[in-house]
């Protein structure tokens, strides 16, 4: 366990925690390995099946760690765009625990979570055009969260919006009052809980791969995959159960190799 980011796992779920609130949470080169290993270490446990990634302190991820970049003058951030790969493909669950407000780079981690639970007094920009480089990696995950409008609006100017507005351009998954985060955040958890392990990992694939299918293609493809998964152990168990009035036995979360495609 490192000194910038914690974990801590309880009843099937993993919390990792940016735990650096002296920067607010920048995204240094050391913060960034620790939380690289954090999230393996969580996807690699079969006893994890939820993993909450959250931050200590006022602020949940101010960005890139300016400072750093300014002593080395090298980019700080080589290994993030790996880091919200391995969140955007995680067979496993991923929500957003936002513990306040974010910023830039913080906002790639936010849209790469497949759930966010934001408190309502957390603000949020996309600051890099006022510090004259651009939102480029974080493009990738937040473009696919964010509706192209407030995209365009909220990358060019840089201002700052609020959390409802984070909620209704689909930059997080809610808006709660402060006071419900955690009520909220474990509600989404034993939701997830509830799901076969092998279900949620498939869902989360075809939430990313269907849209770009082709019509045809996607109905073939979804029906196979629909057929699979009536037959498959998890699928029989998970229909015994209901039909026998008892809660599923389900076997033990994926482990890697991950599904990378
Ligand atoms: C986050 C709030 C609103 C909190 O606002 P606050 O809670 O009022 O905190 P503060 O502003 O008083 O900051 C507290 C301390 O944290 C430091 N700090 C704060 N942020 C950083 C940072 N990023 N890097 C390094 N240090 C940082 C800040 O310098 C200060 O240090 P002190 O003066 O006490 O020594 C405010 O601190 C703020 O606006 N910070 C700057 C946020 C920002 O502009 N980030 C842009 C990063 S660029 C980026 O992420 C690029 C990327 C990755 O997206 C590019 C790509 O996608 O390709």
């Amino acid at each position: 366990m490192g000194n910038l980011v914690h974990e801590e796992a309880a009843g099937g779920v993993a919390t990792i925690t940016l735990d650096s609130p002296r920067n607010r949470n920048a995204l240094s080169v050391a913060l960034l390995g620790e939380l690289d290993a954090a999230l393996r270490r969580a996807l690699d446990d079969p006893g994890v099946r939820v993993i909450v990634l959250t931050g200590a302190g006022p602020v949940f991820c101010s960005g890139a760690d300016l400072k750093e970049q300014r002593a080395t003058g090298a980019p700080v951030t080589a290994a993030f765009p790996e880091i919200m790969t391995l969140i955007w493909e995680s067979p496993k669950p991923v929500i957003c625990r936002l513990n306040g407000t974010a910023r830039a780079g913080g906002l790639g981690l936010v849209a790469a979570c497949d759930f966010a639970i934001a408190p309502e007094s957390a603000t949020f920009a996309f600051s890099e055009v006022r510090l004259g480089v651009a939102p480029a990696m974080i493009a990738v995950t937040v473009l696919r969260r964010v509706e192209p409008r407030a995209a365009a609006e909220y990358f060019m100017t840089g201002e700052t919006f609020s959390a409802a507005r984070a909620a209704e351009i689909g930059l997080v998954t809610r808006a709660v009052p402060d006071e419900d985060v955690d009520v909220t955040v474990a509600r989404y958890a034993e939701m997830l809980l509830l799901g076969g392990p092998e279900a949620l990992a498939i869902t989360k694939r075809l939430l990313r791969e269907v849209p770009a299918l082709p019509m045809a293609e996607g109905m073939r493809r979804m029906a196979e995959l629909s057929a699979e998964r009536f037959t498959s152990e998890e699928g029989q168990e998970g229909i015994r159960a209901l039909l026998d009035k008892r809660p599923p036995r389900w076997a033990a979360a994926l482990t890697p190799p991950r599904d990378r495609s």
